[in-house]
């Protein structure tokens, strides 16, 4: 028998029809939706007189455009349309979904893990490029189009041509004060944003052992900033036990984990590209640029222009120059939040950098927990009170500033620390700069108005 890495197996077990290098047809088993990428989807379904074929592989939430902090309040027209349509459409084809405002709300790449629809060996989809979050679980889990997303719900499948394999290798244990938003970052300042194009990435190695399933969710969900769609994990025993107990875990536990076992690369499955990254010595991370490879370790100088047309054109938008360093960066807002680095961990590691200080003279600072059960957690540990007393905002939960689609965004001009994944030009807000980070870099950058390095600010 040949061996296999975890991505072949579950492609195999998915493919309804074709063969391999042409579109092959591949049956879906979680479909999540929101409001952004599903009206016209719904529209197209409602035009040919279709239902949504499997309604109970279907679950939806509102994210984008929740207003965070007057949730029932939505002001821009826009997005009270999208979320009026939204909940008329999950109503009028019997979708399951989290309602506006509702307990279970959140970022949809935050909500399926949570309700546990998100398991290992399952083929997940959602009109939204970090789907591939989900792949933390050892799920094949990807983004796709609205007309992609109108085919799912009409047929419960989905055409794709299967990428490639490459094999990504975390190794070495990380200092304290470097977390695994600062390995993705590392790894996409090194190898480009381009590099994963093409690929399935499979993110192994004991420094990934070692993470807990939301560090391991955050070095996913970036895997589209590498460039690759899909980015997934083996499963163990953190992620058997992340779902166990959760409201749509499977009923029979101890024979879903015996399939799960063998949903792991075989130790001889070879890949198309294999790359390694050493975290032993790895500094925490700050972009400076206007692409998430732009990003550099903590004090090292912001690199020279040369050739580099668009180093050109990001130092412009920026307002800085080469041979800065992060700490030079003159911060007006910090945002901890979105789907990469909004979950409790995230908080609670946060919360560690704030404790009994205060936010620096003139400067935003805002949490928003990435989903309601996020919230109620962090409140039921009083990290709100930590946050709201050092003169942080306390957000309701949704995609916030992460992209300004609802009134989150950061002021024109602004240099924001952000614990997002993406710090395109304008994609906080109007010609405001972002600078990706972990979020106990963020939380730090909050109290001393600049960039410091949190591995001298560990306490414990
Ligand atoms: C609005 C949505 C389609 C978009 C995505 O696909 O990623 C958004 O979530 C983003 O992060 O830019
Ligand atoms: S939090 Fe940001 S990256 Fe995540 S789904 Fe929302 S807009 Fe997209």
């Amino acid at each position: 028998m040949t061996a296999k890495t975890i991505f072949d197996k579950l492609w195999e077990q998915h493919v309804v029809a074709g063969n391999e290098g042409e579109p092959q047809l591949l049956y879906i088993d979680l479909h999540v939706i929101h409001e952004v990428t599903s009206p016209q989807a719904f529209q197209g379904l409602r035009d040919a007189g279709r239902r949504v074929r499997r309604v109970d592989l279907t679950y939806g939430t509102l994210d984008h455009n929740v207003p965070t902090k007057d949730i029932f309040n939505i002001q821009d027209l826009i997005s009270k349309k999208q979320i009026d349509t939204f909940t008329k459409n999950v109503k009028e084809f019997g979708v399951p979904a989290e309602t506006h405002g509702g307990k279970g709300q959140g970022i949809v790449h935050m909500v399926a893990p949570e309700s546990g629809r998100t398991q290992p060996g399952k083929t997940i989809v959602c009109g939204d490029s970090h789907t591939a979050t989900n792949g933390a679980f050892g799920a094949i889990a990807f983004g796709i189009g609205t007309s992609e997303v109108e085919h799912v719900l009409a047929t419960q499948t989905l055409w794709q041509v299967k990428p490639k394999r490459m094999k990504i290798e975390f190794i070495g244990h990380p200092q304290k004060g470097v977390y695994s938003k600062d390995f993705i970052l590392a790894l996409i300042a090194k190898y480009g944003v381009d590099a994963g194009v093409g690929y399935a990435v499979e993110y192994t190695g004991e420094a990934v052992d070692d993470l807990s399933m939301e560090e391991r969710m955050t070095i996913c969900n970036m895997s589209i900033e590498f460039g690759a769609k899909i980015g997934l994990m083996n499963p163990d025993e953190k992620t058997y036990d992340y779902v166990k107990g959760r409201d749509y875990a499977p009923k029979d536990f101890d024979k879903a984990v015996s399939n799960w076992k063998n949903l792991v690369s075989d130790p001889d499955a070879t890949y198309d590209k294999v790359l390694t990254l050493d975290v032993n010595q790895l500094k925490p991370m700050v972009t400076w640029g206007t692409n998430p490879g732009m990003g550099l370790e903590f004090g090292e100088t912001f690199p020279e222009i040369k050739d580099n047309i668009n180093y050109e054109r990001a130092y412009n938008y920026m307002d800085l120059k080469p041979g800065q360093v992060a700490s030079d960066i003159e911060l007006g807002y910090v945002f901890i939040g979105s789907c990469t680095n909004a979950r409790l961990g995230d908080l609670q590691e946060a919360a560690k950098f704030v404790k009994g200080k205060h936010v620096a003279d003139g400067l935003t600072a805002i949490v928003v927990p990435g989903s309601r059960p996020v919230k109620t957690a962090a409140e039921t540990e009083g990290l709100d009170k930590i946050f709201i007393e050092a003169g942080f905002e306390w957000r309701e939960p949704g995609c916030s500033a992460c992209l300004g689609m609802n009134p989150d965004q950061i002021p024109e001009y602004v240099h924001c620390a952000s614990t997002s994944n993406r710090n395109f030009e304008g994609r906080q807000g109007h010609n405001a700069r972002t600078h990706l980070c972990s979020p106990a870099m963020a939380a730090a950058a909050a109290i001393a108005g600049k960039f410091v390095d949190v591995r001298n600010l560990v306490t414990d």
